[in-house]
């Protein structure tokens, strides 16, 4: 299956193949392992010449991606979609293709499917969100209009959106078009009168497009293919878009205008924007009342960037000459519709996408998606999470790992009460800021830091929105190093503000609670506690001392663990001087039994120790 290359969604990567001292020590006894990290080495500025390993990105388990790892998982189809698109989900899910449901049968299939796969019909609302309890992960719109879907309720439970915004959009244009001509010439209604037994070939005498100047509302996939077609009609093409680049435009011979001047000059106006707050019912008596007498109008947008209401009355008064709808505020719309039965009216029931070709592309294309999300992976047509391109994807992905890991990490040294506030994550890199996008990172952070101490399920979707409900707020800061920019990070570090730490080694001097993190040879390391330098896999879990520097502890603690059967994976010992203050972190696959605990705690020179769970 040629899933789009993607980003896991609902928790780690799993760390790539490495051939890490980490990984190559993982099972020595613990003693052995042991080793001196030097000094505090703060501040340095290192040559970076290591090249990251590109995570191949696994398939994934544990919550979220559970019903792919566990079963197959289940996908509800509420509307007529591609054979193909159907077969490839069929491939890997079990699907339940109900159609026409109502909104009651809808929530209450909703709680019992993991994807959800619609088209325009279908409202998914913050009920239906709500109705899923936490089951649904992915709704999948088979087309471009995402205006039946509540974003915002969707991103509020991490529940992934895609669509399929391209492969419809020729369909979209030629449909466009098929109305602009069908309506210059009064085909439908010719057509419907020659059926019903009438010659009337002075009636439906039409007007010449060539020559005209058509006005293309919203410059984008749909309206700049548009574009391109009217032109070799022979028409005048201008076009208003607030959001489309001016190059692009003129690539293809096309004015961009002003919204009064597109609307003022056109002899036919074709609207392409999507359905937002801001464009709904754009076109209004106000704006039908600038238009040139006897404009004609086409819509193979969404009904409600038009007030229906008004255009009736712009036909009724002649300043609408004629217009094409495909799309209407209510579809379908109500049976005795004026606007739908206007002798100047052609209409046709939302067809714009519904060609045999544009709708295999879409399912197929929505497929994909659904199924590379139901795999932990982000596609890149997610429309409620951040579009990261593939390869930066890639590049990040171990980064991702370390981000998580760290917020497990540091959340775990807050004394219980303290609260947290603020959480500060520096990035120290040699890259130029355009060229590093760290949300998904800041996302992985809040998850780290959130999940250990809620029920909340967290992911790259609604991370900031978690964060923000619970009055986390989260500054990202960049160090600049000089040298190399191969890599993306050199490292990161978490701070927390203002609280109390279960953990003094982790308090820096400032009183913030820090630790920071490197990737090396793909795989997370912590590189400082506090004000101390060690170097530490996160592959496994953690154990923390914090003692005076002396011969014999390490021994010590390595012996105990290994009399409790704890595999040591990795050991360092960051000090700030020899004879001072010193922190052992010792990387453990298990969580030592309570007698382990004890035992550590009661060498004399341990002053303070905490076990960190971080898988
Ligand atoms: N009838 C159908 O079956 C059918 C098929 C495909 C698309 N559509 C609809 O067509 C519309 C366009 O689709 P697309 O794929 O071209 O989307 P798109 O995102 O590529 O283009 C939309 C363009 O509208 C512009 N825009 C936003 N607000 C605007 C405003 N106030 N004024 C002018 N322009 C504005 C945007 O900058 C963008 O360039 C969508 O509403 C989509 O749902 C309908
Ligand atoms: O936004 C779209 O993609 C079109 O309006 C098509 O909608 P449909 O999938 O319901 O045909």
């Amino acid at each position: 299956m040629a899933l789009a290359l993607a980003m896991p969604l609902h928790h780690l990567l799993a760390a790539p193949p490495s051939t890490s001292p980490a990984a190559v020590a993982a099972h020595e006894p613990a003693g052995a392992l042991a080793h001196r990290a030097s000094p505090v080495r703060r501040g340095r500025l290192r040559l970076l010449s290591r090249r990251l390993s590109a995570a191949p990105l696994p398939a994934l388990s544990s919550q979220g991606a559970g019903a792919v790892a566990e079963g197959r998982p289940t996908v509800l189809v509420t509307e007529k979609l591609g054979a193909a698109g159907l077969e490839l989900l069929r491939k890997f899910a079990n699907v339940d293709c109900a159609y026409e449901l109502t909104a009651e049968e809808l929530r209450a299939k909703v709680s019992l499917v993991d994807a959800l796969v619609v088209r325009s019909a279908t409202r998914v609302t913050r009920e239906v969100f709500e109705a899923a309890r936490g089951r649904l992960r992915v709704v999948g719109r088979a087309g471009v209009g995402i205006d039946n879907v509540d974003l915002q309720a969707a991103t509020e439970v991490g529940c992934l959106v895609v669509n399929a915004p391209t492969a419809n959009t020729i369909a979209a244009a030629e449909h466009a078009i098929a109305l602009l001509a069908a309506m210059a010439r009064n085909v439908a209604q010719a057509d419907a009168s020659l059926k019903a037994g009438k010659w009337q070939r002075n009636k439906y005498v039409g007007v010449s497009l060539v020559g005209k100047t058509l006005a293309i509302m919203g410059f984008g996939k749909v309206g700049s293919e548009v574009a391109r077609r009217a032109k070799g009609l022979g028409m005048d093409i201008i076009a208003h878009d607030p959001y489309a680049p001016v190059d692009r435009a003129r690539a293809i011979g096309v004015d961009l205008v002003s919204f009064d001047e597109a609307i003022s000059i056109a002899d036919f106006i074709s609207l392409h924007m999507p359905l937002t707050p801001s464009t709904s019912k754009l076109f209004d008596d106000e704006t039908f009342a600038k238009m040139k007498k006897g404009v004609r109008i086409i819509n193979v947008a969404r009904g409600g960037v038009v007030d229906e209401d008004a255009l009736l009355r712009s036909l009724d008064n002649g300043t609408v000459s004629q217009a094409a709808l495909d799309v209407f505020t209510e579809e379908p719309p109500p049976k005795d519709s004026k606007l739908v039965h206007h002798e100047n009216v052609t209409v046709t029931p939302h067809l714009g996408a519904s060609t045999t070709e544009a709708q295999e592309g879409v399912a197929l294309e929505i497929a994909q998606a659904v199924l590379g999300a139901l795999k932990g992976e982000l596609a890149g047509t997610a429309v409620n999470a951040p579009m990261v391109p593939d390869e930066v994807l890639l590049e990040l992905s171990p980064y991702v790992v370390l981000a998580e890991k760290l917020g497990r990490l540091v959340v775990q040294l807050v004394a219980g009460g303290s609260g947290i506030k603020g959480v500060k994550v520096v990035y120290s890199s040699a890259r130029d800021p355009d060229d590093l996008d760290t949300r998904i990172l800041r996302a992985m952070v809040i998850k780290g830091i959130i999940e250990p101490i809620s029920s909340a399920f967290v992911n790259i979707v609604n991370a900031d929105y978690v964060a923000k409900q619970r009055g986390l707020r989260i500054i990202e800061e960049r160090t600049f190093l000089d040298g190399s920019a191969e890599i993306p990070i050199d490292s990161i570090q978490v701070h927390l503000a203002n609280v109390e730490s279960k953990f003094a080694g982790a308090l820096s001097d400032e009183g913030d609670i820090k630790v920071e993190g490197e990737v090396k040879d793909g795989a997370p390391h912590l590189t400082l506690v506090g004000p101390f330098s060690v170097d530490v896999s996160l592959e496994g879990n953690l154990i923390l001392c914090h003692q005076v520097d002396q011969p014999g502890i390490i021994g010590k603690v390595g012996s105990i663990l290994g009399k409790m059967n704890v595999n040591v994976n990795f050991m360092s010992v960051g000090r700030t001087a020899p004879g001072k203050q010193a922190i052992m972190a010792i990387g453990v696959d298990e969580e030592p039994e309570k007698e382990a605990a004890k035992l550590i705690g009661d060498i004399p020179s341990i002053e303070e120790f905490v076990f960190l769970k971080l898988r």
